[in-house]
């Protein structure tokens, strides 16, 4: 297995949720936080929530946001509040994009919600990547919403909140789940390190939340993939087993083609490619993040801005990864010569 996959076989487990190989617990479990307290960042939507819960007054909600950043972590703290210990009984975790459809799910959602209660009001059914639901099966979910909202509550979770129905989005509190900033990632990251006793350099923390980019899941996982490859994770061990390229790459590459050397910009690509791994799209992303930060005109970096976006799109319909990375580079190489 080389290094970068073993930071995908991290992700694999933590899906699967259960590791049986001895000593190898996965971080991200063992880390995640069990009240809301605990959550890093989001501190107005944990204030939030908190007062739902002390005002007995849980309505449906819907959490709104990209992977890895707390949204199941805080349905699961919800739950440990409300229903203390007896939490797991009283609280149904299902994928909407279960590949058996909406119908299975509609079962096991109407099953659970006509069980005994415990004593409790309500029990909490949280449905993860709502927004892979068809408009049909949405609207077959909202009549289930409203069947049992007596005895249930509802918690959605799905990457854009613009996917679910507006009569969905109406009757949940709508929550938005933004990136990590980079202080909540080191902030988790570092404690993680101290609590497992391992060496992480100041250029390895700075290297996992650049590679993380607001995603607390994967910086975890990079940590302990890190980890396991040596004594001390430094910036080298994070950049390997991310398949992340320094952002100074990056900047190199984009300044040859500016600067009209398109050889040398074509013989970095390759060299991210090739050497270290990086999928297209994963190039395309940290160009844009970087812009501004490279010594570009303003006029420099809106081309660029441009010709990210063309070949975002063009990756994103399935052209060739390789081919518009060099077409951007090529484009960006004739302007200079204006
Ligand atoms: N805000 C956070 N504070 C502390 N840890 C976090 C936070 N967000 C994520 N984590 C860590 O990352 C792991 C994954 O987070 P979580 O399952 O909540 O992500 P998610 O937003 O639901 O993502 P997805 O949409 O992919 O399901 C958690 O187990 C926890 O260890």
């Amino acid at each position: 297995m080389s290094e970068s996959d073993a930071a995908d076989d991290a992700d694999a487990e933590s899906d699967s949720g259960d590791d049986a190989r001895p000593g190898r617990e996965i971080w991200i479990e063992k880390y995640r936080p069990q009240r809301l307290d605990e959550v890093y960042g989001h501190d107005d939507t944990v204030d939030r929530l908190q007062s739902y819960i002390e005002g007995n007054d849980l309505p449906h909600l819907l959490f709104a946001g990209p992977a890895g950043v707390g949204k199941t972590t805080c349905a699961t703290a919800i739950a440990r509040e409300v229903y203390g210990d007896d939490w797991r009984g009283n609280f149904l975790e299902l994928n909407a994009s279960d590949e058996r459809g909406i119908d299975v799910v509609r079962d096991r959602i109407k099953n659970f919600a006509r069980a005994s209660f415990g004593g409790h009001d309500y029990r909490i059914i949280f449905l993860d990547e709502a927004d892979s639901l068809t408009d049909d099966a949405q609207s077959a979910l909202r009549r289930t919403m409203e069947q049992f909202s007596d005895n249930t509550r509802f918690i959605l979770s799905c990457n854009y909140s613009s996917k679910i129905i507006d009569p969905i989005q109406s009757r949940c509190a709508v929550f938005r789940f933004s990136p990590l900033s980079d202080d909540a990632v080191a902030e988790q990251t570092r404690d993680i390190a101290e609590t497992e006793g391992i060496e992480l350099t100041d250029d390895g923390l700075d290297a996992l939340v650049y590679a993380a980019n607001g995603d607390m899941r994967r910086a975890i996982n990079s940590l302990q993939a890190a980890a396991t490859t040596g004594d001390v994770v430094d910036e080298d061990a994070v950049y390997l087993i991310t398949s992340t390229a320094r952002p100074e790459e990056i900047e190199s590459m984009v300044t040859a083609a500016v600067e009209g050397d398109f050889t040398q910009a074509r013989s970095k690509l390759d060299s991210l490619l090739t050497d270290t791994g990086m999928a297209g799209g994963d190039i395309i992303d940290q160009i844009h993040r970087s812009v501004w930060d490279f010594e570009l005109s303003d006029r420099q970096a809106v081309r660029l801005m441009e010709r990210v976006g063309d070949a975002d799109y063009r990756i994103t319909e399935g052209a060739n990864e390789q081919v518009q990375l060099e077409a951007l580079l090529a484009s960006l190489a004739l302007d200079s010569e204006e």
